[in-house]
């Protein structure tokens, strides 16, 4: 077997320096290009990557971390788990992701700790694995035509199984890597890398015992490359003892979330992530290069702590940002740069310092009155209808907008009639609530680029960047803002445009903030204060704008906090802090709201278990919370909160429009679990990615539903 290569990283960023990729898939999605054509749009990227990593001098490139949506449908694809309702579609691969007129897509969720969304695999007692390896031998052909060996990276089948909820079929599933690997061997492949992120959560003995069982079977085969597991996003813990005895041949470590590791791993290579992959801060070499040298392995290669997926292209693409803190940041181009640096050993200097250390003050939250007393201010302040319907904030950000704002940049438009084409926006978009009948209604977002950059921009301690766009699900990017200092609010952020939209109405409008631990969760945050700190100084700043915008009048205020669950640590044994940190930074957020003032908050998924607490200890009079495109669970769970729930009536991620009789089907389903008064009617999330179209005929249905229930509580109270 040769040896593994000296210096590698576990995957790249596949949208393109210029998001290549969303544009090729975005063009194909509407017809205007052939699959061809993506197709084309694809090869050019990987042999993009390929070149880049070898010309920066990487030894082990890795393959097959290209995909056209997401790695783990990819997976689902190659094991033939295509559910049956699928297979017929025009193109089955994006019908499964985004649906289709008649098929709604598979279920959608966070990838760990990431903002990464993957497509959960769908597996059924009725699932037929079969072995489909075009993609993983296409990708080393090409690789190859190019003049590049390459390493296939392919999820493996412990950590499919968990995401797909299916350990039981372990042994079916085995069957299909055996084959792979065969092939693979087949192929002249040297090395394969069988990614296992879920190893470094809590795992049952019998999860640890199918680890065994998977790695000593694939491990006996007689023809086969070497087998790289790679682990990230934290410690293996118990599973690395049990890796460890079974023939892999290399072990990937994330040596950046994770600790030096106990075992004695003579015998093994150790694949050492010590430039991390998720944070965008230069590697202290010092650091690096101590953990290198702990190690007891018999051979160590210099690598990444998990795929470069999470991180931007390359911070030499951002003539914008301060010198003085570009100094202090590597993206994706600059990290394999220094991953090749330490494996040479090479790596001299001290990576620039940030700010000093400032804490915030101490953390005493005002509290409001109980629930009861301000849901009465509340009632008698605002007097809404039974199942008042709203939507989650976001309108479709058109072309226009886009454009306008791009024209600022550029200097071609100013401020003053960019401002005035956001305000007829808002002028439309509440024209079209107050038509289909809403009963709360938003400004719609239109002056938001993106619900965390644009606070970012108007708060002090962050950074922007122009390239710097990181895949969040399918084609679709964010541009996480780097908060590198102390944050402060200069002057009010929302509340012109809020104040704007309710003089428009006489109907209440809901004031749009985004949660302190979510403007953190979706930053490249500053790594010389603990996390809680940080938090707590932009909840800081969030509890500034909540009280300007109820001062301006707003009587409705929804703090979105949509990545509560994300900052979630994956061990059990550091979750309860954290959450108690994190409510504890929410609450400082909302509770200078007065009684009478309705405190909204929005979380989009509905596999809360782990959170329910904390959920709880937000004290939110209105939760809005996605449940449309998984069933009832949440209503056994967050339902039980007592207060104000509005569980989604439709999966906004599809362009597909629910039927009226759907959304009165889950409307029933809801007032059969909580009591009419505490419900609320509204979409999973926000709308901004679909179009005017999709959303009128959305939410006219909504509208119609709902009517029919209310009639049907006017009769039942008479
Ligand atoms: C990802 S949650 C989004 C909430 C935000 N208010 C919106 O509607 O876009
Ligand atoms: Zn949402």
């Amino acid at each position: 077997m040769s040896p593994f290569p000296k210096s590698t990283v576990l995957g790249y960023p596949r949208i393109g320096p210029r998001r290549e990729l969303k544009q090729a898939l975005e063009s194909y999605w509407d017809g205007r290009s052939t699959r061809d054509e993506l197709d084309r749009t694809g090869a050019e990227l990987r042999e993009r990557t390929w070149r880049r990593l070898a010309e920066l001098g990487l030894e082990g490139l890795p393959s097959n971390t290209f995909s056209l949506y997401d790695q783990v449908l990819d997976t689902s694809v190659l094991l033939g788990a295509v559910p049956a309702r699928y297979r017929s579609a025009a193109d089955p691969y994006f019908a499964m992701a985004r649906g289709t007129e008649g098929l709604a897509p598979l279920r959608m969720t966070k990838w760990f700790d990431t903002n990464y969304h993957y497509i959960v695999p769908e597996i059924g007692p009725e699932t037929v694995f079969k072995l489909e390896a075009g993609k993983p031998l296409g990708e080393v052909r090409e690789a190859r035509a190019l003049g590049y060996e390459t390493r296939p990276v392919v999820l493996g089948p412990v950590t499919f199984l968990l995401l797909g909820s299916a350990l039981d079929r372990l042994d079916d599933v085995l069957g299909c890597y055996e084959e792979l690997l065969a092939a693979l061997a087949a192929e002249g492949v040297a090395w394969v890398q069988l990614d296992e992120p879920a190893l470094v959560g809590d795992r049952t003995p019998d999860e640890l015992a199918a680890v065994r069982t998977a790695y000593d079977r694939l491990g006996a085969l007689g023809s086969r490359p070497g087998l790289f597991v790679a682990s990230y996003f934290g410690d293996l813990g118990e599973a690395l003892p049990v890796l460890a005895a079974t023939p892999v041949e290399a072990i990937g470590l994330d040596l950046v979330r994770g600790g030096a590791p106990v075992a004695d791993l003579t015998g093994k290579t150790v694949v050492a992530g010590v430039v991390s992959g998720r944070e965008v801060w230069r590697t202290a070499p010092k650091r690096a290069l101590a953990s290198l040298a702990a190690l007891r392995a018999s051979r160590v290669t210099v690598s990444t702590s998990c795929s470069l997926l999470h991180v931007p292209y390359d911070v030499d693409a951002e003539p914008g940002l301060d010198p003085a803190l570009k100094g202090r940041l590597a993206f994706a181009e600059q990290k394999v740069a220094e991953v090749v640096a330490l494996a040479r050993a090479e790596f001299h200097g001290a990576a620039p310092q940030g700010p000093s250390v400032a804490l915030p003050g101490p953390v005493v939250p005002e509290e409001r009155s109980p629930y009861a007393v301000r849901a009465a201010a509340q009632a008698e302040h605002l007097s809404l209808p039974a199942l008042p319907i709203t939507t989650i904030g976001s309108f479709p950000q058109t072309g226009e907008l886009r454009a306008a704002r791009a024209a600022v940049t550029a200097g071609t438009l100013s401020q003053a009639d960019y401002e005035r084409r956001v305000e007829a926006e808002i002028e439309r978009v509440i024209r079209v609530q107050e038509r289909l009948g809403l009963d709360v209604l938003v400004h719609g977002e239109p002056e938001r680029n993106d619900m965390v950059q644009y606070f970012a921009e108007h708060l002090d301690g962050f950074a922007v960047t122009s390239n710097g766009w990181v895949q969040s699900y399918g084609s679709r990017c964010t541009r996480p803002p780097i908060l590198h200092g102390d944050v402060g609010r200069p002057s009010p952020i929302t509340v012109r445009w809020a104040a704007h939209a309710q003089s428009l109405t006489a109907k209440p409008v809901k004031g749009m903030l985004t949660g302190p631990v979510t403007i953190v969760a979706w930053s490249f945050v500053r790594d010389d204060l603990p996390l809680r700190d940080v938090v707590f100084q932009v909840a800081d700043a969030v509890r500034e704008e909540v009280r300007d915008l109820e001062a301006a009048g707003v009587s409705i205020i929804q703090v979105d906090e949509p990545a509560l669950r994300e900052l979630l640590p994956l061990r059990r044994a550091a979750q309860t802090d954290y959450l108690e940190w994190a409510v504890a930074a929410y609450r400082r957020a909302t509770s200078g709201a007065s009684d009478r003032t309705q405190i909204h908050t929005h979380l989009c998924y509905s596999d809360a278990d782990q959170i329910l607490t904390a959920i709880d200890g937000l004290d939110a009079d209105v939760t809005t919370i996605e449940s449309a495109r998984s069933g009832a669970r949440i209503l056994d769970t967050v339902g039980s909160f007592g207060r104000g729930l509005g569980p989604g009536v439709y999966d906004i991620h599809s362009p597909r429009v629910p039927s009226d009789a759907e959304v009165e089907e889950l409307l029933r389903r809801t007032m059969r679990a909580l009591p009419a008064e505490r419900v609320w009617v509204n979409p999973d999330c926000g709308l901004k990615t679909r179009t005017y179209a999709e959303v009128e005929a959305s939410l006219a249905n909504v509208v119609a539903a709902t009517r029919r229930l209310r009639a049907e509580l006017t009769r039942t109270a008479r």
